[in-house]
């Protein structure tokens, strides 16, 4: 996250914090359009929490502090995993089984290649109801909905499974170092280095074919589901293909077809991950500027079954792509209205600024002997001079007092 300092030269600070501002805004308008309530949960998290439960951060890209009474503390590595314990733990009191919540949170991760970057900022939902297909592509759709708020015109989702891959690796009894080595392999679509290192493995060539096949079955879903029937070797395969095929299915209902594709290739960094995966690309950026999944097993580690499935959006490169494309909409008038008024109705101007204020509109002051015009950029210049005026788009209207002021910028709906 980037400081905001406010430096006296030049507002950039102030702005690019708008920036961030109205981003958040829509994230969150669109959120809540869909239900969505938001939450916070603390910064501090205990260490045992994260270093006793599975499928969790790195141990090693964790920030540990120590408090004062000598328990070992992380920065929040996560948010789904302390949303997920405290649907768990909540789960008695709650009188309905669906919760959706959203939330605006730093994460803390020092990931090895990223050092500097330790402090991130996730705008995500996370679901807690059934899993259907229904409620997969609900929150599919909500991020292409968001994407589409963003005013991104070329995105897409992949979307994958995080169990099809697992049932393979089952299937081949691979050990966990080389399994490794494999999703990296997998990941970065190396097909030149999988095959030999498959071939090492001494697995059989059906099943090493299927693995092979993986990382290529990627594009137009129909397609995509095509090949997939060609590695589908039981019954658990067959049941993670068909619920790919009606999650499709439903995203068609949404008439979101277009913004999706299958990537039967994609891991996720998070290995909470049961069901359904998906990330999110916009033009020119590499990395995912969302990520998601279904993580129905994540809550047995609280005692409780609570189906759920949830994606974030990381705010710094969402911002690093909408300025990329030219869509940060900067120059924005910073407020509704200066009023540069002679010390001679200075009385006049104040009070009219406290009116003003009263009724919503953001309003500065300048005496006209102290002020550089240009400094603030707005919507109105209102002068209380010689002339008592309101300046809009070059246009010079008096008015009587601040009453009639008020009017005319209501009656006229000159504000939008
Ligand atoms: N917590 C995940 C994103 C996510 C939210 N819900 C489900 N998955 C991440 O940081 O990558």
């Amino acid at each position: 996250m980037q400081p905001y300092i406010i430096d006296n030269s030049q507002d950039t600070s102030v702005e690019d914090f708008q920036v961030r501002d109205n981003l958040v805004r829509t994230l969150k308008n669109r959120f809540t359009t869909y239900g969505y309530k938001q939450i916070q949960t603390s910064t501090f998290e205990s260490y045992d929490l994260y270093s006793s439960i599975s499928g969790t951060v790195n141990k090693d890209e964790m920030i540990k502090v120590v408090d004062t009474s000598g328990k070992v503390m992380v920065l929040r590595p996560d948010v789904t995993i302390p949303i997920s314990r405290m649907t768990a733990l909540n789960k008695q009191s709650r009188s309905t089984n669906n919760t959706r919540v959203f939330y605006v949170m730093d994460v803390f991760r020092q990931a090895f290649e990223q050092e500097d970057q330790k402090e991130k900022t996730q705008a995500g939902i996370e679901y807690f109801g059934e899993n259907t297909p229904q409620s997969n592509a609900e929150v599919l759709m909500l991020a292409i909905h968001t994407l589409k708020d963003l005013g991104f015109s070329n995105f897409k989702i992949e979307i994958g499974h995080a169990g099809l891959f697992k049932e393979l690796v089952k299937q081949a009894l691979i050990q966990p170092e080389e399994l490794d080595v494999l999703l990296s392999l997998i990941q970065s679509k190396n097909t030149a280095e999988i095959e030999p290192f498959l071939k090492n493995l001494a697995i059989d060539t059906d099943l090493q074919e299927a693995i092979q096949a993986i990382p290529l079955m990627y594009g137009d879903p129909l397609n995509v589901i095509q090949q997939a029937k060609k590695i589908i070797r039981n019954e658990e395969m067959q049941a993670i293909l068909q619920n790919l095929i009606d999650v499709y299915d439903v995203l068609k209902d949404f008439q979101a077809e277009d913004s999706v594709v299958f990537n039967l290739g994609l891991i996720n960094n998070m290995n909470y991950y049961s069901g359904i995966i998906f990330q999110g690309f916009v033009d020119n950026i590499g990395k995912p500027i969302l990520m998601g999944g279904r993580y129905d097993n994540l809550s047995d580690q609280y005692n409780e079954q609570i189906p759920a499935i949830g994606f974030a959006f990381e705010i710094e490169l969402l911002l690093h792509a909408l300025s990329q494309q030219g869509l940060a909409q900067r120059k924005q008038p910073s407020v509704d209205m200066v009023i540069y008024y002679e010390l001679t109705r200075q009385k006049d101007a104040l009070y009219a600024a406290y009116r003003l204020r009263e009724a919503g509109y953001q309003i500065v002051t300048f005496p006209t002997s102290t002020i550089h015009p240009e400094d603030t950029r707005s919507l109105f210049t209102v002068r209380y001079e010689a002339k008592q005026q309101v300046v809009y788009q070059n246009q010079e209207v008096p008015f009587v007092d601040v009453e009639e002021l008020i009017d005319l910028l209501q009656e006229e709906r000159l504000l939008s």
